[in-house]
């Protein structure tokens, strides 16, 4: 039997394949390589090129596959896009997830992992941020990543399809063993932009807004490794296997970091001065996210271990140092 991996060719999805494929589980990948890259799905992943849109693609696939849970990274997933074309997400994410669910439940498949996101509480009164506080998303894209786990809620009460919702917080790091890392086309996550101007590609960088209520006037944010982030899509998975109830669980470290700090940290550990200037405020950005993980910690047994900044740092610029061009200048991969 196969893990689904939906979305296994982006860079949250792609480093759950390889760690997957190191626990020695079957994996295929759906992607339709809108955002992500054919090079960065694992070479003994089963890869099939199609939208999750497409019913009979999707149809297709369930019926040549044993697939016998899904992990549904698939998504657009910018939170200033989404504020200019919010039909966009509601297609992709929420009418994606329908089709999804939708071939689940044809095939009597029960499990199912979902990226979900600190965009779906808005501005909150108090930190850290507990799965209780309420949901009020600020922007379409947190609005559909809670409707999507609204949808699966409904659909388990029909179908018992079981899932489990993690609402990522500051995803950032690469792979500990190189291979594969985060390019995003344009790229707008804080710490590659970072290290792209460590590495000359940018004169320097802009920071949004220095004029927060926060002690050095920039955002806070709870920054989580990569390889801690899927070590929960694991322990998810198996908490699945063993009859855990549907659930919603925050995915941090617990702990802050202005934009400064990052940015003072990467030129520690990069050895580059890393040009900064200062820009005006970005629309929709909340001052301060920090998670509180207590609950993963508790039912998922989940604890992260890679909780320094200066290890995050260190591991996405190897990967960015070792492919200055992102993906298109992997050559060995090809
Ligand atoms: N990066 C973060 O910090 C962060 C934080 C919170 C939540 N998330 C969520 O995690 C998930 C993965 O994020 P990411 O940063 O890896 O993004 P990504 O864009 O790198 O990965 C998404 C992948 O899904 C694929 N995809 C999109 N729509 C598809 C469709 N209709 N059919 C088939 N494939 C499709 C893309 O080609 C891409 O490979 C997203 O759902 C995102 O909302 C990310
Ligand atoms: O060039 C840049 C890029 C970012 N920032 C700042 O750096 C911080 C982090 O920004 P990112 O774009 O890296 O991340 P966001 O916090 O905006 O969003 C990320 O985390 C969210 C949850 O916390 C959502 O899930 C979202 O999908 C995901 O991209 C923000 O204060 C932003 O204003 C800059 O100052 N300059």
């Amino acid at each position: 039997m196969s893990v689904l991996v939906l979305g296994g060719a982006g860079y949250i999805g792609s480093h759950a394949v390889y760690q997957l494929i190191d626990q020695m589980s079957d994996v295929v990948v759906i992607d339709n390589l809108q955002t992500g890259h054919r090079e960065a799905v694992h070479p003994s992943a089963k890869f099939y090129e199609g939208d999750c849109r497409d019913i009979n693609f999707m149809r297709m696939v369930f019926k040549v596959e044993s697939i016998d849970s899904v992990i549904h990274f698939a998504a657009n997933s910018l939170v200033g896009e989404s504020t200019e074309v919010p039909l966009k997400y509601f297609d992709n994410n929420v009418y994606g997830t329908q089709v999804l669910l939708q071939v689940m439940q044809e095939n009597e498949l029960k499990k199912i992992i979902f990226s979900s996101t600190a965009a779906t509480y808005g501005e909150v009164d108090s930190i850290p941020i507990t799965e209780d506080m309420p949901a009020i998303p600020t922007s379409p894209y947190g609005e559909t990543k809670l409707a999507m786990e609204k949808m699966m809620k409904w659909c388990e009460q029909a179908y018992g399809i079981r899932y489990v919702s993690l609402r990522y917080f500051n995803v950032a790091g690469a792979r500990e063993s190189g291979e594969i890392g985060e390019d995003h086309c344009p790229e707008t996550h804080l710490v590659p932009i970072i290290l792209e101007t460590a590495l000359g590609k940018r004169p320097h960088i802009t920071i949004f807004g220095n004029d927060y209520d926060t002690p050095d006037g920039t955002c806070i944010r709870d920054y989580i490794h990569i390889e801690d982030l899927i070590h929960a899509h694991l322990l998810a998975l198996d908490y699945l296997d063993n009859g855990g109830k549907s659930d919603i669980f925050n995915l941090g470290s617990n702990q802050g970091f202005s934009v400064k700090e990052m940015i003072e940290t990467a030129r520690n550990v990069t050895g580059k001065e890393i040009p900064v200037k200062s820009g005006k405020r970005r629309a929709g950005d909340p001052s301060i996210l920090i998670a509180s993980s207590e609950k993963a910690a508790t039912i998922l047994n989940w604890r992260p271990t890679r909780t320094s900044i200066e290890k995050i740092i260190e591991d996405a610029w190897n990967w960015h140092v070792n492919h200055p061009n992102g993906y298109n200048s992997d050559v060995t991969n090809k």
